[in-house]
Order: structure tokens, then C-alpha cells, then sequence
């Protein structure tokens, strides 16, 4: 049980109307979990206006509301208080609820286009293999040190941020790494959190259809930096050409990494197989067990985090060595007759070009590289063509197929992405709008020595087709072809 008025500190106030000295049971911003003696933030969403839930809110018992613009007709009885943005009172209203939980760990950010779980995950791992206790918020799952939680979002509400964040204060949590979305920062998520440290990755195209343009969409990654203290740092990668625009702003401490242009935090590639990445960092050698050039990057950014949260720089490059690669991101088997899967999470045209430039460094140029790729429904539809171009350009047989279609026919989507192909590479496209038949034609397809990547849905345990998720997963889909396809 908390005080209204206690939990309105720091919530920048426009009018209140009623007792702020009344007891809250506990914040929501969805009216139809209000029950008794709550309080209902009212949210302007994309979809629906949490405002016109107001009423609902106060039928269900909910003692005081927060909104944008005050209702016409005030009931007796309920606390009104009005603010200028539902979403950044309600950050701080979580915050201030659950007791400021991120000032009681070291919370580190990351945010980019891609890299955000591998980085935070691979972050989690190191520090619990040095030895302290450890949280993760991510795509794939959350972490209360060893308690697991499923994720929905990359960046869940700021409800959910900080009553995880309490759990990990309550565990004894020293460091938790999270992965800021740009949706994140847009909504507000991630406002009112003490950041010891952000890490930005990459920026390319992706999500065009929620923030309107490119500028946009950087801009909105970039307040995450200018909104980081001056205890804080800032940890950018320098090869890209918007690393130093994150912090043009930044009160925070800054430090470059890069592979290719001058960074405090340097890499250099030595070797790069199917086996791992042979790295000089800095002046170090390393050896690691992650695949490809984007995870130079990834490894670097890791590397340096470690070290400017205080580990000794001997430890960090033993504890490097010793990471796996994170579920879904170049995630691989070879079957018995010697066909290598990939299963990898590249849902972007920057992501798929990544892995596909990856796979064809490191193979030999006699095998098949057969990619099964789709897209997102309801999503950036964008980038449709550009994947289509990028993976009939880079492999030497596409089978596109779905991505959870949503609320989409999935022959449209299949349409745009073709719309990309050149009518060099027709030939070597196929479409099946069914991803296990995808995946097993691919298998069909394939001889011993070939490579088959399975991109675009990583981790997911499903495939969401007309709002109804049915269980899917790349991985456990493609070993079984192969093994009941065994030749
Ligand atoms: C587009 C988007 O980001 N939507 C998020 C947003 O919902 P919304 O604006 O659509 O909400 P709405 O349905 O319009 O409702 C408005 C308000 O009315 C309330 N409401 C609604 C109905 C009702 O009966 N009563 C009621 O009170 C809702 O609770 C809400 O507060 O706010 C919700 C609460 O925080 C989020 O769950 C929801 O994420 C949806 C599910 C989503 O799919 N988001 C994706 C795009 C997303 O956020 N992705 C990023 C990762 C992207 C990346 O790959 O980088 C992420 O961080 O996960
Ligand atoms: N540093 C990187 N640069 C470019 N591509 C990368 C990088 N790291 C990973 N990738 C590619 O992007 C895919 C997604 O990686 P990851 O899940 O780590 O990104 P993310 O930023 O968390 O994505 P999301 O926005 O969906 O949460 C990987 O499967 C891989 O193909
Ligand atoms: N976080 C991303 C994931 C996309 C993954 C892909 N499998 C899809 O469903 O489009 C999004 O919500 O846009
Ligand atoms: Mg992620």
C-alpha cells in the first residue's frame, strides 16, 4: 500500500482534482486489470484512447486516475490528476512505486538496430560466470538471476521494468543489462531509470512503419543518450556512421569502439571460421566461440562494458573465450550427412545481409547456400523487397516463406518481398507459404556439405497467423527433416 501523494514525486503535475493523501493498492495502465482501490493510468495508444477506459476504470473500483485531459463529468470520491504525457508520469509513478529500484544495482542499457540481444545476454553470462548475481531483460527471456520469466516485449512497460528491477533488488542483483528498444524509448519505458552505462550497437533500417522516417528513428534512439547522467557512460560503436551522433548531447562519460576506425576500445579480426573468431583486442588476443564479423562487434562492445564496470581486463578476456552463442542468433547444427543449419534471427535487411556476407566468408565456394527467409506481418513493410533482394543475391537458392503472417494474407507479403529479386535471380527463388514445408524442402534440397539458412524468427516458439499463435520453432523443425530425411 502506497500514498498517492508520495508517488506523484518528481511526476511533472498540470491540475489535480481531489485527495492526493489517499492509500493506491497497486498502478495500471490497462483499466481492465483495476481492481479495488488502484490507480488507472489513462494512455493515448495506437490503437485505442486509454481515456474513453476511464469510466471502466472507475466501475471496476479504481480510486484515482492520471490522465492527459480531465473527463467532463468527475465522480466524488475518485483523485484526478492531470499531467502533459500519461506515458512519462506513469514511468516515474513505477519507479517511485517500487522504490527507485534501479539506483540499488548498476542497470546498463543497450539499444541499436541489431546486436541488442546478443550483447545483453552475452553481458548476463560473463558477469555470472565472474562470479556475481545478475539480470537480464530481453527479447528472449528475463532473468532475476537464475529465476526465469518469458518476455512479450524487448523492452517490457515501466510497470513491469521496475517491478523486475524491485525482484532483482530483492535477490541481491548487482548488474542487470537490458535491451532499450526504440518503441521503448518512444513509449517512455525506459524514463526515470538511473543508467550506469549505455551501449549503442548499429542503426539501420527497421520499424519505418511506426516512426515515420529514418531521422525520426535515430533521433528517438539519441534521447536515450542525452537523457544518461554525467556518472553514467556512454559506450557507442564508432564504424557506424550515427555512433557519434548518440552522443552529440550526452552528459555521460564517452567511449568509442570500432573495428575499423580510430575507438578507444579497438578489434581486429585474425581469423574467422566455423569455429569462432580469433580476435586482437586492444593489445590481446581472444578467442571466441561467436560466429561472424557483426560479432567482432558484439564481442568488443562486451569486452569494453566489462571492463568500464570494473573487471580486470585479464578476467574478461579469459571470461570471453568461454561464451556461447545466445539461442536463435546463429544458432547451428550439421546433421550426419554433413548439411550444416543455421538458425538465425535476422529479421532486418542489415541483419540478413550480415549473416548471409558471414556465411559466405567462411564457407567454400562448392556447397549450396539455401536461405528460407519471410517477413513480419503488420509490421515495416519497407524492407519486404530489400530482404528479398538481399537473400537471392547472397545465396545460391531462396525459399521464401512466412514470418508470422499477423493479420496479413501471407501471399502478400510474399509478394513484396519478390517484388525485390532481380530477373537475374528468379530462377533461384522458390515461394511456399507454409515455413515446415519451406524448411523441408530445404532439406529435400540440400546435399551433404551444404549450408541452409533458416532466418527471421530465431528463439520464437511460434508462428502467429490471424492473431492465434501456433507452436513453431526453426530449430527443432529443421533437425527433424533432417534427421527423417537422413540420405
Ligand atoms: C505499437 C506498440 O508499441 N504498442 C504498445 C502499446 O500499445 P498500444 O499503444 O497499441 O495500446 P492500445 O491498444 O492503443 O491501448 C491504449 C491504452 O488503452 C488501454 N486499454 C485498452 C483496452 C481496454 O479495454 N482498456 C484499456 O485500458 C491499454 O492498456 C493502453 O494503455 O503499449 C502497450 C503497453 O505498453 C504495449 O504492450 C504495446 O506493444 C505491442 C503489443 C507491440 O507489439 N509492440 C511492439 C511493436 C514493440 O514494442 N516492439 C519493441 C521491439 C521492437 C524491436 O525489435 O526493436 C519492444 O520493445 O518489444
Ligand atoms: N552487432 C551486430 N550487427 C549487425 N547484425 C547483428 C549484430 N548482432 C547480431 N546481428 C544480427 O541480427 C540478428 C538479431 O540479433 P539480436 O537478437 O542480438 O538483435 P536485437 O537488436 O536484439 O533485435 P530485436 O530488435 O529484435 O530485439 C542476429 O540474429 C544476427 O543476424
Ligand atoms: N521485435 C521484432 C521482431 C520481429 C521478428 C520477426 N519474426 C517478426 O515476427 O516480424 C518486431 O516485433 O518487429
Ligand atoms: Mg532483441
Amino acid at each position: 500500500m502506497k500514498v498517492l501523494k508520495d508517488i506523484l514525486y518528481k511526476v511533472s503535475i498540470n491540475a489535480v482534482v481531489g485527495d492526493t493523501g489517499i492509500a493506491i493498492n497497486a498502478i495500471h495502465f490497462d483499466s481492465r486489470k483495476i481492481g479495488n482501490g488502484d490507480l488507472f493510468v489513462a494512455v493515448k495508444g495506437t490503437v485505442s484512447d486509454g481515456h474513453s477506459f476511464i469510466e471502466k476504470a472507475i466501475e471496476l473500483k479504481a480510486v484515482a486516475v492520471i490522465c492527459e485531459n480531465l473527463p467532463e463529468i468527475l465522480i466524488d470520491g475518485v483523485t484526478y490528476v492531470q499531467v502533459d504525457n500519461s506515458n512519462s508520469a506513469l514511468a516515474i509513478l513505477a519507479s517511485n512505486f517500487y522504490g527507485f529500484p534501479s539506483e540499488n544495482l548498476k542497470l546498463i542499457g543497450v539499444t541499436g538496430t541489431n546486436g541488442k540481444t546478443t550483447v545483453a545476454s552475452l553481458l548476463y553470462q560473463l558477469f555470472k560466470s565472474a562470479g556475481y548475481k545478475v539480470g537480464l531483460l530481453s527479447t528472449v527471456k528475463i532473468l532475476v538471476d537464475n529465476i526465469e520469466y518469458k518476455a512479450t516485449h524487448t523492452t517490457p512497460d515501466s510497470l513491469t521494468i521496475n517491478k523486475y528491477l524491485k525482484e532483482m533488488n530483492d535477490e541481491g542483483v548487482e548488474f542487470c543489462f537490458m535491451e532499450v528498444s526504440s518503441h521503448g524509448i518512444h513509449q517512455c519505458r525506459t524514463e526515470g531509470l538511473l543508467f550506469e552505462g549505455g551501449i549503442f550497437t548499429n542503426l539501420s533500417h527497421d520499424h519505418l512503419d511506426y516512426h515515420n522516417t529514418f531521422a525520426e528513428y535515430r533521433d528517438v534512439k539519441k534521447t536515450f543518450f542525452d537523457e544518461l547522467s554525467e556518472n553514467a557512460f556512454a559506450l557507442v560503436n564508432v564504424d557506424d556512421k550515427n555512433g557519434l551522433v548518440m552522443l552529440q548531447n550526452t552528459k555521460a562519460k564517452k567511449y568509442t569502439y570500432a573495428l575499423k576506425s580510430y575507438a578507444d576500445y579497438k578489434a581486429q579480426i585474425l581469423e574467422n571460421q566455423f569455429g569462432g573468431l580469433l580476435l586482437k583486442v586492444n593489445d590481446s588476443e581472444v578467442w571466441t566461440k561467436l560466429i561472424g564479423n557483426f560479432n567482432a562487434y558484439n564481442v568488443l562492445a562486451i569486452y569494453a562494458t566489462a571492463e568500464l564496470l570494473g573487471l580486470e581486463k585479464v578476467e574478461v578476456l579469459r571470461l570471453v573465450s568461454d561464451l556461447e552463442s545466445v539461442s536463435g542468433r546463429f544458432q547451428y547444427l550439421i546433421s550426419d550427412d554433413k548439411i550444416t543449419a543455421i538458425v538465425d534471427y535476422a529479421h532486418t535487411p542489415d541483419a540478413l545481409k550480415n549473416v548471409l556476407e558471414t556465411i559466405n566468408s567462411i564457407r567454400t565456394k562448392n556447397e549450396e547456400l539455401i536461405t528460407v527467409v519471410g517477413c513480419g506481418g503488420d509490421r515495416d513493410k519497407t524492407k519486404r523487397p530489400k530482404m528479398g533482394h538481399i537473400a537471392t543475391e547472397l545465396s545460391t537458392k531462396v525459399i521464401f516463406t512466412s514470418d508470422n503472417p499477423r493479420s496479413e494474407d501471407p501471399d502478400e507479403i510474399l509478394k513484396d518481398i519478390e517484388k525485390g529479386v532481380e530477373p537475374q535471380n528468379y530462377k533461384k527463388s522458390l515461394t511456399i507459404v507454409d515455413r515446415a514445408q519451406a524448411i523441408k524442402t530445404a532439406c529435400q534440397l540440400a546435399q551433404p556439405n551444404d549450408i541452409i539458412l533458416i532466418a527471421g524468427k530465431g528463439h520464437e516458439s511460434y508462428q502467429e497467423i490471424n492473431g492465434e499463435r501456433f507452436d513453431f520453432n526453426d530449430y527443432k523443425t529443421v533437425q527433424e527433416f533432417l534427421k527423417q530425411l537422413q540420405k
